[in-house]
């Protein structure tokens, strides 16, 4: 079930134009504007209490802003009647973290709810229903009722019914934190597949940067309900400007142990070496830089710390080297040259 839409093409999906929540005193989303394009996967993420749920509540129509305008496929849904809205909000599907299915029902039945809600006859929804249950790979649990699934499956479930009314806009609420690391990687890559496929468009929220890291196109790091960075994940990932951004992100890339970080400073005494902590982006991760370092310019370069993960296809490696104080420059200039996407000088240290 399709809804006629009129939209030009190029109209993103979402809009946010300047919106402001609060409740009380307390400032809930202060003047957020963003928007999101067909067919893109846009990630939010927030400390707890950043603001996260508000937005995700005003973009499904549950709540409306104090001011500002929430557009779907260029329609304001924030000021509009409760009946206009209804046919808007079937435009967005919902996954949640605890996947809120029907336990008396099976798994076809809940997968058909929203058709049925919209009046679609049973044949026909029972019909869609087993389509969707064989695109999220479980052809044969259509009679199975959601306490003989894995929370996993679960998920699937969840996601095939989110798709049945055929949404312009896919909104996942914190999908994938009640999963184990090997399930929320199942669920990411299923999520990939069909934004693929459909070229659908999906919202999420989520306090997970792995999460991030390997389904969003687009991010927007929340706080105090204002927009602190934004951008595509392979920038803000790899020069991340704001601290929170930057917290989020040591959790899941290599520091300096804490030996080293303890005897940091900022200027150099006889002997010392310089610590450099180099981001690579691309192909640029493949090179034997430490290798090219001593052949090309001489210089002894070591290795303290490092690791390599990936944004979508991108591999994006982090190291921290230590080369002689006086070799600092140099190598940085050589880094710079060999094509490494930043290098920065963390201190000095002696060994
Ligand atoms: N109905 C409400 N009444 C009063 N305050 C609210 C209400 N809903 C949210 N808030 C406040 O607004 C702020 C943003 O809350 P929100 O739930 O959107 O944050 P969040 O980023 O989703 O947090 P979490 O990750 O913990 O769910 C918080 O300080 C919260 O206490």
């Amino acid at each position: 079930m399709t809804l006629p839409s009129t939209t030009p093409l190029d109209t993103p999906v979402v809009e946010f134009e300047d919106v402001c929540r609060n409740f009380g005193n307390h400032v809930a989303l202060s003047h957020l504007s963003f928007s999101v394009k067909k067919g893109e996967i846009m990630g939010i993420i927030g400390h707890s209490g950043a603001g996260k749920t508000t937005l995700l509540r005003c973009l499904a129509g549950l709540e409306r802003p104090d001011t500002g305008k929430v557009k779907i496929e260029g329609k304001d849904i924030a000021n509009l009647p409760r009946k206009e809205l209804l046919p808007l909000q079937q435009r967005i599907g919902l996954v949640f973290q605890h996947f809120n299915l029907i336990s008396n029902q099976t798994v076809l039945k809940n997968i058909a709810l929203p058709l049925k809600i919209a009046g679609i006859s049973k044949e026909k929804r029972l019909k869609k229903a087993q389509e969707l249950l064989n695109l999220v790979g479980l052809p044969d649990k259509a009679d199975n009722y959601p306490a003989q699934l894995s929370g996993g499956q679960k998920q699937r479930v969840g996601i095939a019914r989110a798709l049945a009314a055929d949404p312009a806009l896919l909104l996942c609420d914190e999908a994938t934190s009640a999963l184990d690391p090997e399930t929320t990687r199942s669920i990411i890559d299923l999520l990939l597949q069909i934004n693929k496929q459909l070229n659908l468009t999906i919202v999420l929220i989520t306090h997970e940067m792995s999460v991030i890291r390997l389904l969003a196109d687009q991010v927007i790091v929340l706080q105090g309900g204002k927009i602190i960075e934004e951008g595509p994940v392979t920038h803000v990932f790899s020069h991340p400007k704001a601290e929170t951004t930057k917290q989020l992100l040591t959790e899941e890339q290599p520091s300096l142990p804490q030996s080293i970080i303890s005897q940091l400073r900022d200027t150099p005494q006889a002997n010392d070496y310089g610590i450099l902590h180099v981001i690579m982006l691309g192909n640029v991760v493949r090179k034997p830089l430490i290798a090219d370092l001593q052949k090309e310019y001489s210089i002894s370069a070591s290795l303290l710390e490092g690791s390599i993960s990936h944004i979508r296809e991108t591999p994006i490696g982090t190291s921290f080297l230590a080369v002689r104080a006086e070799d600092c420059d140099k190598t940085m200039k050589a880094l710079t040259l060999m094509g490494v996407e930043s290098v920065e000088r963390v201190g000095y240290v002696s060994f």
